[in-house]
């Protein structure tokens, strides 16, 4: 490893050094117990500990109280960036509010983020931080709970599909075309759970997903929100999920969801509210005819992945990550069609407040450049004991809708953060 100066003795502002590493440790294997910070597929990514700084926002103009905190403060920052790639320099990890009027978002600033982007590796220290502890070898993982209490959230299943039926007599009667519809799932272990082993089992059995950490909202997501590299933008769109099955009725399920008419006018609605909110921003948007299928462990989705190039002119073209991010949240992968229809019939119907569950997750840099994926397949720790955590799983109800497959669709769902408890 080589580490610069950490510290410039005449700088009255913060310092910022990002140093290149010769070792490529496991970017999981990193993270302290504690204020784990982290955004990681296949590898590459960020993790961050420590609290440099942090702002915790809510009410209309959320987004832009954040942008404009997070530009005033990485202008006052005194930054040595020997890498100089996408995520090097300063970052801030952000967990925003399902609905950032009413709930609370987070953004964290870390002392220490470790990153990789192919091959390059390198360490970023804020403030009077000695490298050489950072990457000292982590300790073993505890093992896992050997006991794992389940419970209903606020609605039991039998509810929850009253619930599915009410929406769908909605969209029968032509109040709205599509909602998403959640459920909360309650785990309390005999030990307290280390989110350690949560992202590193999530990680492991998840190769396609994002490993995703802030503030106690753990997960794997598999939809990317929005990417934003320079002016190019890019997008994973899911909507229309079927479970997996064994052997060759696995290959049945997957053609029934390719071939589902419900299934891809569910996607539709998903893949046109990211386009539609995108437009404005962008000269060209280039979106495939139709969509793919990404099979993952637990379920398989219907998968549509939008480009774009910001244009270059303009305010929409001085637009940074989370105004585009403002923009384009709530799609109808998580919301409904039409969105303020939809929105209200989750707050009447679901029960519960989402919190920070399927609200844009992921980290940002001081060019306004970052990842924000959608906080999906998660767990949110408690704040008053250790050994309990919040799942969190949800599904597009559109016409044709069954109740009885839609709970079975947040089973699936709720599957993955389960196997990673339990293993
Ligand atoms: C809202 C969730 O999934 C969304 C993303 C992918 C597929 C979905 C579906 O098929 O219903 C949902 O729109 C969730 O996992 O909690």
């Amino acid at each position: 490893m080589t580490a610069a100066a950490l510290t410039s003795p005449d700088a009255v502002a913060p310092a910022v050094t990002t140093v290149a590493l010769a070792d490529s440790p496991d970017l999981l294997r990193l993270l302290p117990r504690d204020g784990a910070l982290s955004w990681v597929r296949r590898g590459e990514g960020l993790v961050g500990w420590g609290e440099a700084d942090r702002l915790e926002v809510s009410g209309p103009g959320a987004l832009a109280e954040a942008a404009a905190w997070w530009a005033d403060r990485s202008a006052g920052l005194v930054v040595d960036d020997g890498v100089g790639v996408p995520g090097s320099g300063p970052v801030v990890f952000g967990s925003i509010a399902f609905d950032p009027a009413a709930g609370t978002s987070v953004f964290v600033v870390p002392e220490v983020v470790v990153g990789r982007r192919a091959d390059v590796t390198w360490l970023t220290t804020t403030g009077d931080v000695d490298p050489r502890e950072v990457l000292a070898a982590a300790g073993p993982l505890p093992p896992a709970p050997a006991r794992l209490r389940y419970a209903d959230g606020v609605l039991d299943p039998a509810s929850w599909c009253s619930a599915v039926a009410a929406a769908v007599a909605r969209i029968d009667d032509g109040d709205l075309a599509k909602v998403v519809l959640a459920r909360d799932l309650l785990v309390t272990a005999d030990a307290p759970l280390d989110p350690r082993r949560l992202l590193e089992r999530l990680a492991d059995r998840f190769p396609d997903c994002w490993t995703f950490a802030v503030d106690g909202l753990l997960g794997a997501t598999p939809e990317l929100l929005l990417r934003r590299t320079g002016r190019e933008l890019s997008a994973r769109v899911l909507a229309g999920t079927a479970p997996r099955g064994a052997g060759a009725e696995d290959e049945r399920l997957a053609v029934g969801l390719m071939d589902s008419a419900k299934d891809r006018a569910e996607h539709a609605l998903a893949v046109d509210s990211l386009v539609r909110a995108l437009d404005p921003y962008c000269t060209a948007l280039s979106v495939p005819d139709g969509p793919s299928l990404l099979t993952l462990a637990n379920v398989r989705h219907l998968a549509t992945d939008v480009t774009g190039t910001q244009r270059r002119s303009g305010r929409r073209g001085s637009a940074g990550l989370l105004e585009l991010v403002d923009a384009v949240h709530p799609t109808a992968a998580v919301c409904g069609t039409p969105p303020d229809r939809a929105a209200a019939v989750i707050a009447e119907l679901e029960g519960f407040d989402r919190g920070r569950y399927a609200g844009p997750v992921g980290w940002l840099d001081a060019d306004g450049d970052g990842e924000f994926g959608l906080a999906l397949r998660c767990a949110q720790l408690s704040d008053d004991d250790p050994c309990s955590a919040r799942l969190f799983a949800g599904c597009g109800i559109v016409a044709g809708s069954d109740p009885a497959a839609e709970l079975a669709e947040t089973q699936s769902k709720f599957a993955a953060v389960q196997a990673a408890l339990e293993s």
